[in-house]
């Protein structure tokens, strides 16, 4: 166990955690160089393209030190988007150190600091290491002050790397060694096993990522699920080093996985305990943060024939993101599908394209709202996350939305701007601090409902980038909200309609109608679009009638020419929605809720 060290690398996102990962593994040679290629750890096809990691991956590194002794270094990777907080914290349970990135060119970020907070609550050992060095515009001493002043750490504990031209990486294994912690834990006790984290393999079934703090696990041993007494046997344990490496055992001390022909995917939670059958622990380990979801939105099958697969497909998503909420839920104009709830919007999407890409469904998803609290005339509470299901007006006594803290930093010269949006987005600005003599640390408390779509896409255009955004839950405030239906060519579609506030209804309406006008294509007949609250409407555009002729432009008789045509119109239909007679296509429903401004 003295030869072990658990940790993670915390960062503000971008400031290149993915690059420092990569030149880790690299340096000890755990995969030769030619099957080398970057973001190694980033293995969804999601997180390559878009260069985030939304998964924590974990990853064994043998390393010889300059003692001569040979030691295994566990990297839990962590992802560094505000969505994600809470597979971050997943991952710091597990570890015993961890190294705080900061980019020597941007400095401390809200992340950054949001970061290390979670770390200290676990009470690790936080090396700060300041990164991209090799960068003209890198300001070393800056980044040091603000480690002294922003997170009060030591500056002279710092290393310097450049995770790109692979410098500093030799130095940082060695402080790695020297100065985290072993961890601690007993050997000979009854095994004890913390699960954070779990994914599904379609031949082995589900795979359990855990630490195993107390006692040793091998293939053969029966276990169970403290949380729900579900017992296994164990049939392969390993470590994590790129691919699966089975070991004998894995003991107290060690981070690895365990296969056990876990069909019941609900059987595994993070966070939950793993002990042996018949001689168990006295005590599970105390829960994990409950991830809540604040963003709600429902996902349907474009063909209504798919919901059993698109079933199906969240459940296995479900081992793998346990963040993700999920009930049945149906639609008259969309017929039946799932109602879920995020972290985010990030969280959203990429859910989204996983379902697509991993399960190759198309899917229709609807305009996501927040959950409101609702008081009724007759004295009942209610909480309603779904336009839908939203409450005829003259029933309701009080509704109350939820409301965030945002921790913004931007250079000084944005502070403008940034109040600017966050008054446009109901937000009270509540105090505002200098970090230092040209960085400014602004707190606005802000409905949520107005943060979800686009601010943070709002806040990095306004702020060149420059701006970080971090938040916390508040509690829920009285509010004046208003349904806002949308009908198609007369027809009221309950998945376009969204909740807003009262003020800003006439004007989302008119947007909304704006929006769908241009995103619905031309038919054969006019199609109305309009807005309605409370049956008066409120906008109105019309979408003229017109025949898409795709072959027009091929006169003469090339027939096969024409066919290759038709066939692209037919595939393009597939992500188009019969509602009604219209065809409404799949970004319309998310397109209502952009804001123009
Ligand atoms: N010049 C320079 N660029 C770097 C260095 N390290 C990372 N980068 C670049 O910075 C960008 C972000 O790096 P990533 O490693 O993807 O950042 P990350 O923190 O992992 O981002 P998330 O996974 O999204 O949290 C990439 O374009 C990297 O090539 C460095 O030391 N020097």
């Amino acid at each position: 166990m003295k030869n072990i060290r658990n940790f993670s690398i915390i960062a503000h996102i971008d400031h290149g955690k993915s690059t420092l990962s990569d030149r880790l593994i690299q340096s000890t040679g755990i995969i030769a160089d030619r099957d080398f290629h970057d973001q190694i750890l980033d293995s969804m096809d999601i997180e390559r393209e878009r260069g985030i990691t939304i998964k924590s991956q974990t990853v064994c590194l043998p390393y010889r030190a300059s003692d001569g002794k040979e030691y295994s270094l566990n990297l839990i990777d962590t992802p560094g988007h505000v969505d994600f907080t809470y597979e971050v914290s997943r991952a710091l349970a597990s570890c015993e150190g961890a190294l705080l990135l900061v980019d020597a060119t941007q400095g401390v970020e809200a992340q950054t600091l949001a970061n290390l907070y979670l770390a200290m609550e676990h009470n690790l050992v936080i090396i700060p290491v300041i990164n991209k060095i090799d960068l003209p515009s890198a300001n070393v001493e800056w980044v040091k002050e603000q480690i002294a002043d922003d997170l009060g750490l030591d500056p002279f504990d710092a290393v310097l790397t450049s995770a790109k031209e692979g410098m500093g990486i030799d130095e940082l294994l060695e402080v790695i060694v020297t100065k985290l912690p072993p961890p601690a834990g007993d050997p000979e006790a009854p095994l004890k096993a913390r699960i954070f984290d779990s994914h599904y393999d379609p031949y082995r079934g589900t795979v359990v990522h855990m630490r195993i703090v107390d006692g040793a696990i091998k293939a053969g041993d029966e276990i169970r699920f403290m949380s729900n007494n579900a017992v296994y046997r164990v049939e392969e344990v390993g470590l994590f080093q790129i691919i699966r490496n089975p070991q004998k055992t894995l003991k107290a001390g060690q981070v690895g996985y365990m296969i056990a022909g876990i069909k019941t995917v609900s059987d595994t939670r993070c966070g939950d305990t793993v002990t042996h059958h018949k001689k168990p622990c006295t005590r599970a380990f105390g829960g994990f943060h409950e991830a809540k979801p604040v963003v709600f939105s429902s996902l349907y099958p474009v063909a209504s024939d798919d919901y059993e697969e698109l079933a199906t497909a969240i459940e296995k998503l479900k081992l793998n993101d346990a963040a993700l909420m999920y009930e049945k839920d149906s639609s008259a104009a969309l017929g039946f599908g799932f109602r879920c709830g995020f972290l985010g919007m990030l969280h959203l999407e990429v859910v989204q394209e996983r379902l697509e890409r991993e399960f190759d469904l198309s899917l229709i998803i609807t305009a996501p709202s927040v959950s409101y609290h609702l008081e009724l005339m007759d004295g009942e509470s209610l909480v309603v996350d779904n336009p839908a299901l939203y409450p005829d007006p003259t029933l309701i006594q009080s509704v109350k939305e939820p409301f965030i803290k945002a921790n913004i930093i931007v250079p000084e010269r944005y502070m403008g701007a940034v109040m600017k949006l966050c008054m446009e987005r109901r937000g009270i600005n509540r105090n505002y601090q200098y970090l230092t003599s040209s960085r400014l640390e602004m707190i606005f408390e802000l409905p949520l409902g107005e943060v979800v779509y686009d601010f943070y896409d709002k806040l990095k255009s306004i702020t060149q980038g420059y701006g970080s955004f971090d938040y916390d839950m508040l509690e829920h405030r009285e509010t004046n909200l208003v349904k806002l239906d949308i009908l198609v060519n007369g027809e009221k579609v309950d998945a376009l309609a969204q909740l807003v506030h009262k003020d800003k209804a006439e004007a989302r309406g008119r947007m909304a109608c704006e929006r769908l006008r241009e995103e619905i294509p031309r038919q054969q007949f006019k199609i109305p679009i309009q807005a309605a609250i409370g049956g008066k409407i409120v906008a109105r555009e019309t979408i003229s009638a017109f025949r898409k002729d795709v072959t027009a432009k091929c006169y003469g008789g090339d027939i096969s020419r024409k066919r290759k045509l038709l066939e692209k119109q037919k595939k393009g239909k597939k992500r188009m929605k019969m509602v009604g007679q219209v065809e409404i296509p799949q970004s319309a429903f998310l397109s209502v809720l952009k804001t123009g401004d």
